[in-house]
């Protein structure tokens, strides 16, 4: 393990945030909290930056309780620890998903109501972004799951600006490998809890996850190198665009 793996952690994060322009003065910043360890991690390691960064900007948590029984005491009590505000935001998400549900895929309609609650909760406290818990191996997994399932190469961006609510999306865990974030998490000894959902597991995701499984055994730079190829992008190396055929007369 690298010596002062904090500080090594913090400032890849630090790095994120400066490339992608992520936080600037006077912002006010909710993360995205599910609890999990990504965002977990993201939320300690913001408090952590907020101590030392020349830009000054304040931290909220925004829990979206989808309606599976959980025990949320330690996220209250961890954003207690922190001095972070801990909000929750109650939903009937999974009755909806699952009951009510006419066609659809479960998590693009989970994904969107989910979406919708914290942003109209971020709005209401008055928070102009919001940070997301992705990290690098979110990045890939998008990319290929994009690639492999819809034939389109395209992949989130770091930093979103949303017209529609004025609200900036921000991943400033997007250097950072899914086992570069456990190492964090466990060495800074930090909570979190499971993600109850049924499908959980069971998804397309999981079987791009054991795809770059294999691939980073047998690439052990892979997801260093994915990360190169995304920063040094030159459109000039891809097709030039080819327009639809008119119809034949
Ligand atoms: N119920 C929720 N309430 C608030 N934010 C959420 C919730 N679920 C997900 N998010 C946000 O969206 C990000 C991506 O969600 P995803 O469902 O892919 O979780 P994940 O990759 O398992 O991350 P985590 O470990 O943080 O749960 C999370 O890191 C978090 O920032």
């Amino acid at each position: 393990m690298i010596k002062n793996y904090r500080k090594w952690f913090l400032a890849r994060v630090k790095r994120a945030i400066y490339d992608f322009g992520m936080i600037e003065n006077g912002d006010r910043v909710v993360v995205a909290f599910s609890g999990g360890k990504d965002s977990v991690t993201l939320l300690y390691a913001l408090k952590l930056i907020s101590r030392f960064l020349p830009v000054k900007f304040e931290l909220e948590t925004i829990f979206v309780k989808t309606g599976w029984p959980m025990d949320v005491q330690v996220l209250e009590e961890f954003c207690r620890s922190i001095n972070v505000p801990f909000h929750i935001v109650e939903t009937e998400i999974a009755k909806i998903v699952f009951e009510e549900r006419d066609g659809g895929s479960p998590c693009a309609i989970c994904s969107h109501l989910r979406r919708g609650a914290l942003h109209t909760k971020a709005l209401e406290l008055g928070c102009n972004k919001v940070a997301l818990g992705h990290h690098l191996d979110d990045v890939i997994e998008t990319f290929f799951l994009s690639m492999i399932y819809t034939g389109q190469m395209k992949v989130f961006s770091p930093s979103t600006f949303l017209d529609r609510t004025g609200l900036t999306m921000i991943r400033p865990l997007v250097y950072l490998a899914a086992e570069e974030v456990m190492s964090f998490l466990q060495s800074e000894k930090l909570p979190f809890i499971a993600n109850p959902c049924p499908v959980n597991g069971h998804t397309h995701r999981e079987v791009v996850k054991e795809f770059l499984l294999d691939l980073v055994q047998r690439f052990p730079d892979f997801k260093a190198r994915f990360l190169n190829s995304l920063q040094t992008f030159d459109q000039e190396n891809l097709w030039p665009e080819v327009r639809p055929r008119g119809r034949r007369k």
